[in-house]
């Protein structure tokens, strides 16, 4: 099976072109592909399907040609993937699969269109974040209050006074389980200066990433609301880079960095 290998603001994934929809991905098949010492090595697996063949996106294939079929390190299934739509844009565009500067994608959260910028940049129009409350995230022992995001996916994304550099992100934050049952990606935030924020994120089903891009909304979304508003253009700073965010009245925009950079053949098989 040929891959590929790409990231957004190192957040990477391996990409699966399986363009006739040959491929049962297995979520053991996942997790070893996402292994990086025995596989290749990622926070995820896009595979890229025809929506029209995809039979749980299949009424969104008048609009979009292709379906992102994003699957966690662990091989868990996921709704949406910020930098993964964007990487996989990134992938069409270089594959010569699209032509067209503007086009809509297929995710388990709903249509994203994406935006190719002329930097070279993509932006993903993410859809308007539904804000649903608080909830308490717990790690190394201390207990952080944060906001509850929806974004296709679940966030719980947290302003802390503590540097984000120093937490210990290397076990799995505790969070409420009855809010969350399927599981909820955590970012942690400091605010610094004016609509600029740092973030570090424990994401479900893949651990700490160096990016994530539904996070990083999420993180504008909490850090403007705690500002008082909820619009504005931010720039949250991850470990592998920095994304701009755009909330206005009816949705919001990720925007950054996408690349491919590596191409073979999987070895790997169940
Ligand atoms: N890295 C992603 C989010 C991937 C899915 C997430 N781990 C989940 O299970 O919801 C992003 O860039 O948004």
């Amino acid at each position: 099976m040929r891959f590929l290998k790409g990231h957004g603001t190192e957040n990477d994934f391996v990409i699966l072109p399986d363009l006739e929809d040959e491929t049962a991905l297995s979520a053991a098949l996942v997790a070893k592909i996402c292994d990086r010492r025995a596989g290749i090595g990622a926070d995820g697996v896009l595979r890229v399907a025809r929506t029209k063949e995809s039979h749980e996106v299949a009424h969104l294939a008048a609009t979009a040609e292709w379906f992102m079929d994003y699957r966690n390190a662990d091989g868990s299934v996921a709704e949406m993937c910020g930098n993964g739509v964007r990487v996989f844009a990134r992938y069409l565009i270089d594959a010569g699969l699209t032509e067209a500067s503007e086009f809509a994608l297929a995710t388990r959260g709903g249509l994203r269109t994406i935006r190719v910028e002329p930097n070279g940049d993509i932006t993903a129009d993410m859809g308007k974040p539904v804000v649903d409350g608080e909830s308490v995230a717990t790690v190394g022992g201390q207990e952080y209050t944060g906001i509850r995001v929806d974004m296709g996916n679940p966030h719980l994304a947290c302003a802390i006074g503590d540097p984000v550099v120093q937490l210990d992100l290397n076990h799995q934050p505790g969070f409420d389980t009855g809010i969350f049952p399927t599981g909820v990606n955590i970012e942690l935030f400091n605010p610094v200066g004016v609509s600029r924020a740092v973030m570090r994120v424990f994401e479900r089903g893949s651990g700490e990433t160096r990016s994530c891009g539904t996070g990083a909304v999420a993180t504008a979304v909490a850090a403007a609301h705690l500002s008082g508003d909820t619009t504005g253009t931010w720039t949250i700073e991850v470990p592998g880079g920095t994304l701009t965010v755009i909330l206005d009245a009816e949705t919001s925009y990720l925007s950054g960095p996408a690349a491919i950079v590596a191409s073979g053949e999987l070895m790997l098989a169940e």
